[in-house]
């Protein structure tokens, strides 16, 4: 179901056309990277829809809701990519703010708390933080409202491992419950592994149609054979065309997924696993942007 309605928004900066009519809409539960390089527009295109910049024209709803209208921001929370945060303040005094405005009450906050896993710093100042630290309360705060969906723009930007593979799981988290999430980042491998619509924002305009699976990839059937088969010998005998590497058989999309699957199933074939190979986002970046390597 659409929830987030952008249609025909136009931005300038002086003369130059930096967002050029964009329309776009999003799902409920959706993970859209957003992908370009610098300067490409990305951060106005979260900032207009936000209503954070003045657009030329254009309509940006949410449940029909304007973003012209206070409402609209019940809705939907913000992960700049540069430092808001008061230094001299506590954690805790930043969610005690956002909860006042939105009339939460105390177990709200410490719900956030518990899920990001911030307690053991937040009732600490702010300027005692590292910069994974501010993230995680940043992304605490833009939690807090339950939003139905949070604009993230660079959110990986700085962080160690640890911290990326911890927000990469809270990011699949809250898709998990419904939460619609558009992530602007450089990190091509974290969009990835993360999501298979990616958009791309070229001269102003959005190109939205690059999804990394595509209906006619084939599929990768990942199996355990008995001992002393081989799936090379399983396989030869069905009549049905296939690529192998180890213990991965590659279908042809020209035939249905189930004549294989019957076919190993028959034979005793114990499957593992059954994915569409995806494309790769580092590829399609270069030949969408020109991007020549020597
Ligand atoms: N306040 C401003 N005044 C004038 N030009 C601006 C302003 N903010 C951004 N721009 C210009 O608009 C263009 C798009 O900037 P934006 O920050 O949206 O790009 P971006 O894709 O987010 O880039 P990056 O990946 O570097 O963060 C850039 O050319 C930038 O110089």
């Amino acid at each position: 179901m659409s929830i987030l309605n952008v249609n025909q928004l136009t931005k300038n900066y002086g003369k130059r056309s930096i967002l050029k009519e964009i329309t776009f809409e999003m799902n409920e539960g959706d993970i859209i990277g957003l992908v370009g390089p610098n300067g490409a527009g990305k951060s106005t295109l979260m900032r207009s829809v936000l209503a954070l910049e003045d657009v030329e024209s254009g309509s940006v709803r949410i449940k029909g809701i304007s973003n012209q209208n206070p409402e609209f921001f019940r809705y939907v929370t913000f992960l700049p990519s540069d430092n808001y945060l008061y230094m001299h303040l506590t954690g805790y005094d930043h969610l005690a703010f956002v909860a006042s405005i939105y009339n939460l009450d105390t177990k709200e906050i410490d719900e956030v708390i518990q899920l990001i896993g911030i307690r053991t710093y937040v009732n600490n100042p702010v300027k005692s933080y590292s910069y994974g630290m501010r993230q995680h309360l940043l992304i605490t705060l833009s939690i807090l409202t339950k939003p139905l969906i949070i604009l993230m723009d660079e959110p990986f930007n700085g962080l160690d491992p640890t911290s990326v593979i911890e927000l990469k799981e809270l990011i699949r988290a809250l898709h998990a419950k419904g939460i619609s999430l558009l992530i602007s980042t450089h990190n091509l491998d974290i969009l990835e592994d993360l999501t298979n619509t990616i958009w791309f924002i070229k001269d102003g305009e959005l190109v939205k149609n690059d999804m990394l699976i595509d209906g006619n990839d084939p599929f990768q059937i990942e199996v355990r054979m008995p001992a002393e088969m081989s799936l090379e010998n399983v396989m030869s005998d069905s009549q049905l065309p296939y690529r192998l590497l180890d213990n991965r058989l590659f279908t042809d999309p020209a035939y249905e997924l189930e004549k294989y699957l019957e076919w190993l199933i028959k034979n005793g074939v114990t499957i593992q696993s059954v994915n569409r190979s995806k494309r790769n986002l580092e590829e399609m970046y270069k030949s969408f942007y020109e991007v020549n390597v020597r």
